[in-house]
Formats: structure tokens, sequence, C-alpha cells
């Protein structure tokens, strides 16, 4: 079996030209192997690239665990870089994942710029007023942290409070990701983020799907399209616009998505 690997932001795929549709996607214990960071190629995730009729291709995501999940932002972006590098897609693309079509375009500089679906007006999350949960294709749940809490982000325990609420009962059955942020200073500048994923249960060094949900939150104390975001893995971007009724639409995340390797197993 042929493999490439990919990163977003750190943010890392095992990536499988699947356009012969060969790949068994119910042997979920082979991609949890195949994700395994000792045991196998190491990833958060598995991307299938299959043909689709009347799009330029399809991505089949699945965490680590082996379990199909829903959107993946950073795979999504890694996934147009692999359709490029197949020679199937030029500079621009229309494609099919689990959460409907996508748009998307390459930028001369490498850059990744993926249309995302519509997202309803954030809710209030169980937490206070400093929690929100957004679906922007994958479950989020939002946490600012207070400029008064300590430990700040850097030091804050990502594991154990992201591991908590994922598992929190208003989450039931299918739980959620969490993000935590810090609020910048000045909200032109970068916001700070760091995700526990559901399906990898651990820190990320980067999310996609939970970048936008921050961006799209944080437009709620001050940020303004387009928003910075900094995840331990990189600097990604949210464009939108917001609609009267508090959702958003022509939501855009940009970035980079890096081919590492190919291998052989
Ligand atoms: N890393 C992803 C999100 C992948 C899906 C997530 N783990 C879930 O199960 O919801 C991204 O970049 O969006």
């Amino acid at each position: 079996m042929q493999f490439h690997k990919y990163q977003g932001t750190g943010n890392d795929f095992v990536m499988i030209d699947d356009r012969a549709h060969a790949f068994d996607e119910t042997d979920q214990a082979l991609i949890a192997r195949l994700c395994h960071r000792r045991f196998g190629i190491g990833a958060d995730g598995l991307i299938l690239l299959r043909n689709k009729p009347d799009f330029d291709f399809e991505m089949v995501y699945f965490n680590a665990d082996g379990r199909p999940s829903s959107m993946c932002g950073n795979g999504g972006r890694c996934t147009v870089a692999f359709a490029k590098f197949l020679g199937l897609i030029a500079d621009q693309t229309h494609f099919l994942a689990v959460d409907g079509p996508h748009d998307a375009r390459v930028e001369t500089d490498g850059t990744v710029r993926l249309k995302m679906i519509d997202v309803a007006a954030p809710q209030e999350a169980e937490g206070g007023e400093d929690d929100v949960f957004l679906h922007t294709g994958s479950p989020h749940h939002v946490h600012f942290l207070d400029p008064t809490e300590s430990p700040a982000l850097a030091n804050f325990n990502v594991f154990a409070t992201g591991h908590d609420i994922r598992y929190d009962q208003a989450y039931d059955p299918a739980g959620t990701n969490v993000n935590f942020v810090e609020v910048p200073a000045d909200p032109s500048q970068p916001w700070p983020v760091r995700t526990y994923e559901r399906g990898v249960e651990d820190e990320t060094l980067s999310c996609g799907t939970g970048v936008t949900a921050v961006a799209l939150a944080a437009s709620q104390r001050g940020a303004t399209s387009p928003v910075r975001l900094s995840t331990p893995g990189g600097e990604l971007e949210v464009a939108f616009n917001q609609r009267p009724d508090g959702g958003f639409d022509n939501v855009w995340l940009s970035g980079p998505a890096v081919r590492v390797f190919e291998g052989k197993i």
C-alpha cells in the first residue's frame, strides 16, 4: 500500500490515493494502526482521496482512533494539496466531503484556501459567559481564558480540561472538540488557540474546524474578518461574513498544507 504523509500547521494525516476504491474503510483497526505514533506511520487522522462523479474528488476522513468522523479543515486543505500533487486539479477545485461540497484554491506560495460550510450563530455552552459552542463541520466547544485566569494558555492543562469537557454529558453521545483561546490585547493580532481533539483524544498541534469556530466566536469579542490565529503548529487565517441573523457565510480557512514524505507498507 502506497501512502503519503501531509501536515497542515502540524495537524498531520496519512493520505491515500484511493481512486480505485481498494481500501477497506470498515477496517477501523487497520486505520488506527496506521495512525499509531509508535506502531504505525503516526498521524492525527487518515484520509482517502476517491473519485466522485460531478466533483474533482471526494475526501473521506477518519480520526486516529480509526472511526469515520465529521469534517476536518486542515485535512481538507491537505487533500486539496494532494489532489494538486497528483495532477487531478490545477489551482481551483470543487470537491465533496462529509459535510457537503467545498470550493478551494491553491495560491502560488502554496497556501490552501478552503471554503467552509455556513455556520449558525454561537450558542451558549456550559461553563458560563466565556464558553460557546459552534458547529463548523465538526462540533467545537470554545473556552475564552479569562485574562486574570491562571495559568495562561501556554501553561494551561489542555488535556485534562479538554478531556473533561469532551466527555461532559451535555455533549453525549457524540462528544465535542474543545478549544482554549487567549484574548490578545489587540484583536487584530493573532489569537492564540490550543485544541483537544475528539477521536485523537489528545491535544493536537492545530485544528482547522477548531480555529474556524474560534475566529467566528471571537467576532463577538472585537475580532474582525480576516482573523489570524496562532496554534502550536503555526498560523491560520479565517475570513467570513456575518449575517444579520448572527450566523456566518463565505467562511474561508487559509494556511499551509505540506507534503512531508511518502512510503509503502
Ligand atoms: N483536525 C480537524 C478536525 C478533525 C475532526 C475532529 N477530530 C472530530 O472528530 O470532530 C480539523 O482540522 O478540523
